[in-house]
């Protein structure tokens, strides 16, 4: 069993890096953590990094996943390659462009992009974003899927993810005591669907409906309530069409063994609680799988 502790940064190609680091500050309200020749690195908590820009082609899409040890490593490796994955070994100089002491990198079963690594770096040092958006801090990765039983079996029997809820066959997954970490939707292509940041409370999601909308940028979802986590939630659309969302209250699950996963409706209602009706590909099931958005 690969024992993953947490998600702990996603890269995102782009052909407008300037474009990019714009609405991830003015915008997102991540603060600049460092600037390389092609590439840009976003801090949101204590953390070194959560997010990095860089120049390329906006479907190389990673998500990162924190491994305890350095023999975790190559046993998740051997793991990996016994099952048929081509397992790439992270040069030193890939190393150091993603703040980390090793990793491993191969593809899940849809094709998404996934990282394993050991030491990511810290600061120790609180985010302080130039827009006061309240983020708390990276909290939750939404990954695309062709077949949702497949990939929630790669997550929760080769890896430790727990299935916390599902809305329809979309697995809500956690690897810790927070509702979900990694979540899957069904869609006909790999990729991220979404990427997620806690904020303070519900203010900052009010005051985040209105500024993003006043800056032009498309809501996409709510302000709203998960039935799921019970966090309130936002989403709206940033650079190359990527969704992001803003959530607050989301739920922990303490009593690990009892935990019975619930089945919630994948049509509005199993997504909000208060009305609101996504306008998101992978979150519609009229539209889910069709390409369009
Ligand atoms: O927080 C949730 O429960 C949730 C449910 C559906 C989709 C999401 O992105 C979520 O974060
Ligand atoms: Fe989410």
């Amino acid at each position: 069993m690969i024992e993953l502790k947490d998600v702990v940064y996603c890269r995102l190609g782009t052909a407008d890096l300037a474009g990019a680091e714009w609405f991830a500050t003015n915008i997102l309200g991540l603060e600049v953590s460092e600037r390389r020749r092609g590439a840009i690195y976003f801090k949101s908590d204590e953390r070194a990094h959560t997010l990095c820009y860089f120049e390329g082609d906006p479907a190389d899409q990673v998500t990162a996943f924190e491994l305890g040890r350095g023999e975790d490593l190559q046993t998740a490796a051997a793991t990996l390659e016994a099952l048929g994955h081509h397992v790439h070994y992270g040069t030193r100089e890939e190393c150091e462009a993603r703040l980390v002491r090793e990793f491993i990198r191969f593809r899940d079963p849809t094709g998404n992009s996934i990282e394993f690594v050991v030491r990511p770096e810290t600061t120790g040092r609180r985010y302080h974003g130039t827009r006061d958006a309240g983020i708390t801090g990276f909290s939750h990765v939404g990954l695309c899927t062709t077949d949702a039983a497949r990939d929630e079996a790669f997550w929760t029997s080769v890896c430790n993810a727990r299935v916390s809820d599902r809305i329809g066959d979309a697995p809500l997954m956690r690897l810790g005591t927070i509702h979900h970490s990694i979540a899957l939707f069904p869609f006909h292509k790999a990729g991220i669907q979404h990427i997620n940041h806690q904020v303070g409370g519900t203010d900052d999601i009010q005051r985040s409906f209105h500024f993003v909308s006043d800056n032009q940028v498309k809501i996409t979802f709510g302000p709203g309530q998960h039935p799921t986590s019970s966090a309130e939630f936002l989403y709206f659309t940033g650079p190359d069409g990527m969704t992001f969302e803003y959530s607050t209250g989301v739920c922990e699950i303490h009593d690990e063994p009892l935990w019975r996963d619930r089945q919630f409706h994948f049509e509005p209602k199993g997504f909000c609680k208060w009305g609101s009706a996504p306008r998101i590909a992978a979150f519609d099931n009229a539209k889910g799988g069709d390409g369009q958005g």
